[in-house]
């Protein structure tokens, strides 16, 4: 359940990574100093920051810049990668292309999922497969980003029980999304209005996101229980860290996935490359009975598929 935090919580994970594949990590008491951190972290806040991740900042950096490059190239280079529906939602998506709960989001992306076959996970494979659409230029794009993607993975897996591998995360249907954000002034020639949003309100859908967002500007704003919007300020060589939807299923609503929403107020254009852990396609997500358990045996009424969740928020997110 969120609470009234003022603050994000930032928790450095260094003896996590350390011990993660230790049969003994369990009984590690370092370990259970972070696993206790991140306990309440998602308990209260569903936000937080973590250091001690072995990402080099140089190296967040750098997948930054590389973003701020390919969003800098004429319209007409980056419509080589235009994403449509046919092609699995992957590719480049234009200012106000996207839609949260109905109004345009002031940001421009690049989508990418795990490569899928059709014919494979059924329908849900029918929506979402396809090969993701690397841009030209700048070039190595790929091979950066692949780095981050393994790490971001290797680490939300860390941070996360055995139960979410397998049937439930062992075969993830993992995003990477570029986000671009005109700053004021920048959108179309014309002044932006000074609350205008760049994403809209929203949870992630998946199990666990990780932010990598630019140092200079503070645009990310999450939502605490008395509703007051709660900025995470960029904490360099960090990832903001927040849990999706599933999470909150699986864990029987201990866990919260909190609301956020981006708004750009400066006079810079902003980047952010967010990494989205998730389920697999297939999965039935349902609260676990370990958790079902802490709540006093009281279950929350919910049940998923990943897949379909993902499509429902697919098909209605995009004008196209
Ligand atoms: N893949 C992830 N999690 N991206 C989150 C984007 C949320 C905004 C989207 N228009 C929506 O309304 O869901
Ligand atoms: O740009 C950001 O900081 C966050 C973007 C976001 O919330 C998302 O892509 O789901
Ligand atoms: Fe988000």
């Amino acid at each position: 359940m969120a609470t009234n935090f003022k603050s994000i919580p930032v928790i450095d994970i260094a003896p996590l990574l350390a011990k993660w594949d230790d049969p003994g990590m369990a009984q590690d008491l370092a370990v259970g100093e972070v696993v206790k951190q991140l306990d309440q972290a998602c308990r209260e806040t569903g936000f937080f920051y973590v250091k001690g991740h072995g990402v080099p900042e140089s190296l967040m950096e750098e997948v930054r810049s590389m973003t701020h490059q390919f969003f800098n190239l004429p319209y007409e280079e980056k419509l080589k990668i235009k994403m449509t529906p046919a092609g699995g939602y992957r590719g480049y998506e234009k200012l106000k292309e996207n839609i949260t709960k109905g109004v345009p989001d002031l940001l421009e992306a690049v989508d990418f999922y795990k490569e899928i076959k059709k014919g494979t996970y059924g329908t849900y494979g029918e929506i979402m497969a396809g090969c993701n659409q690397w841009p030209q230029d700048p070039p190595n794009f790929k091979t950066r980003m692949e780095v981050k993607i393994m790490r971001g993975i290797a680490l939300a897996l860390g941070a996360s029980p055995d139960e979410f591998e397998g049937e439930r995360g062992g075969d993830a249907f993992w995003m990477v999304r570029l986000n671009g954000y005109p700053g004021i002034s920048l959108v179309d020639g014309q002044d932006v209005q000074e609350n205008e949003i760049g994403c809209g309100i929203h949870t992630d859908y998946g199990l666990l996101s990780l932010i990598n967002q630019d140092n200079d500007i503070t645009a990310l704003e999450v939502k605490n229980l008395s509703g007051e919007w709660i900025p995470a300020t960029p904490s360099p060589g960090t990832f903001v860290c927040n849990i999706g939807d599933m999470l909150k299923i699986w864990s029987n609503g201990l866990y919260e996935a909190t609301l956020h929403r981006v708004i750009n107020n400066s006079l810079k254009y902003r980047v952010s490359v967010g990494y989205f852990y998730e389920g697999n396609l297939d999965a039935v997500v349902e609260p676990l009975g370990v958790c079902v358990k802490k709540c006093g045996g009281s279950r929350m009424n919910a049940r998923a598929v990943y897949g379909e969740h993902l499509i429902n928020k697919v098909k209605t997110n995009y004008v196209m």
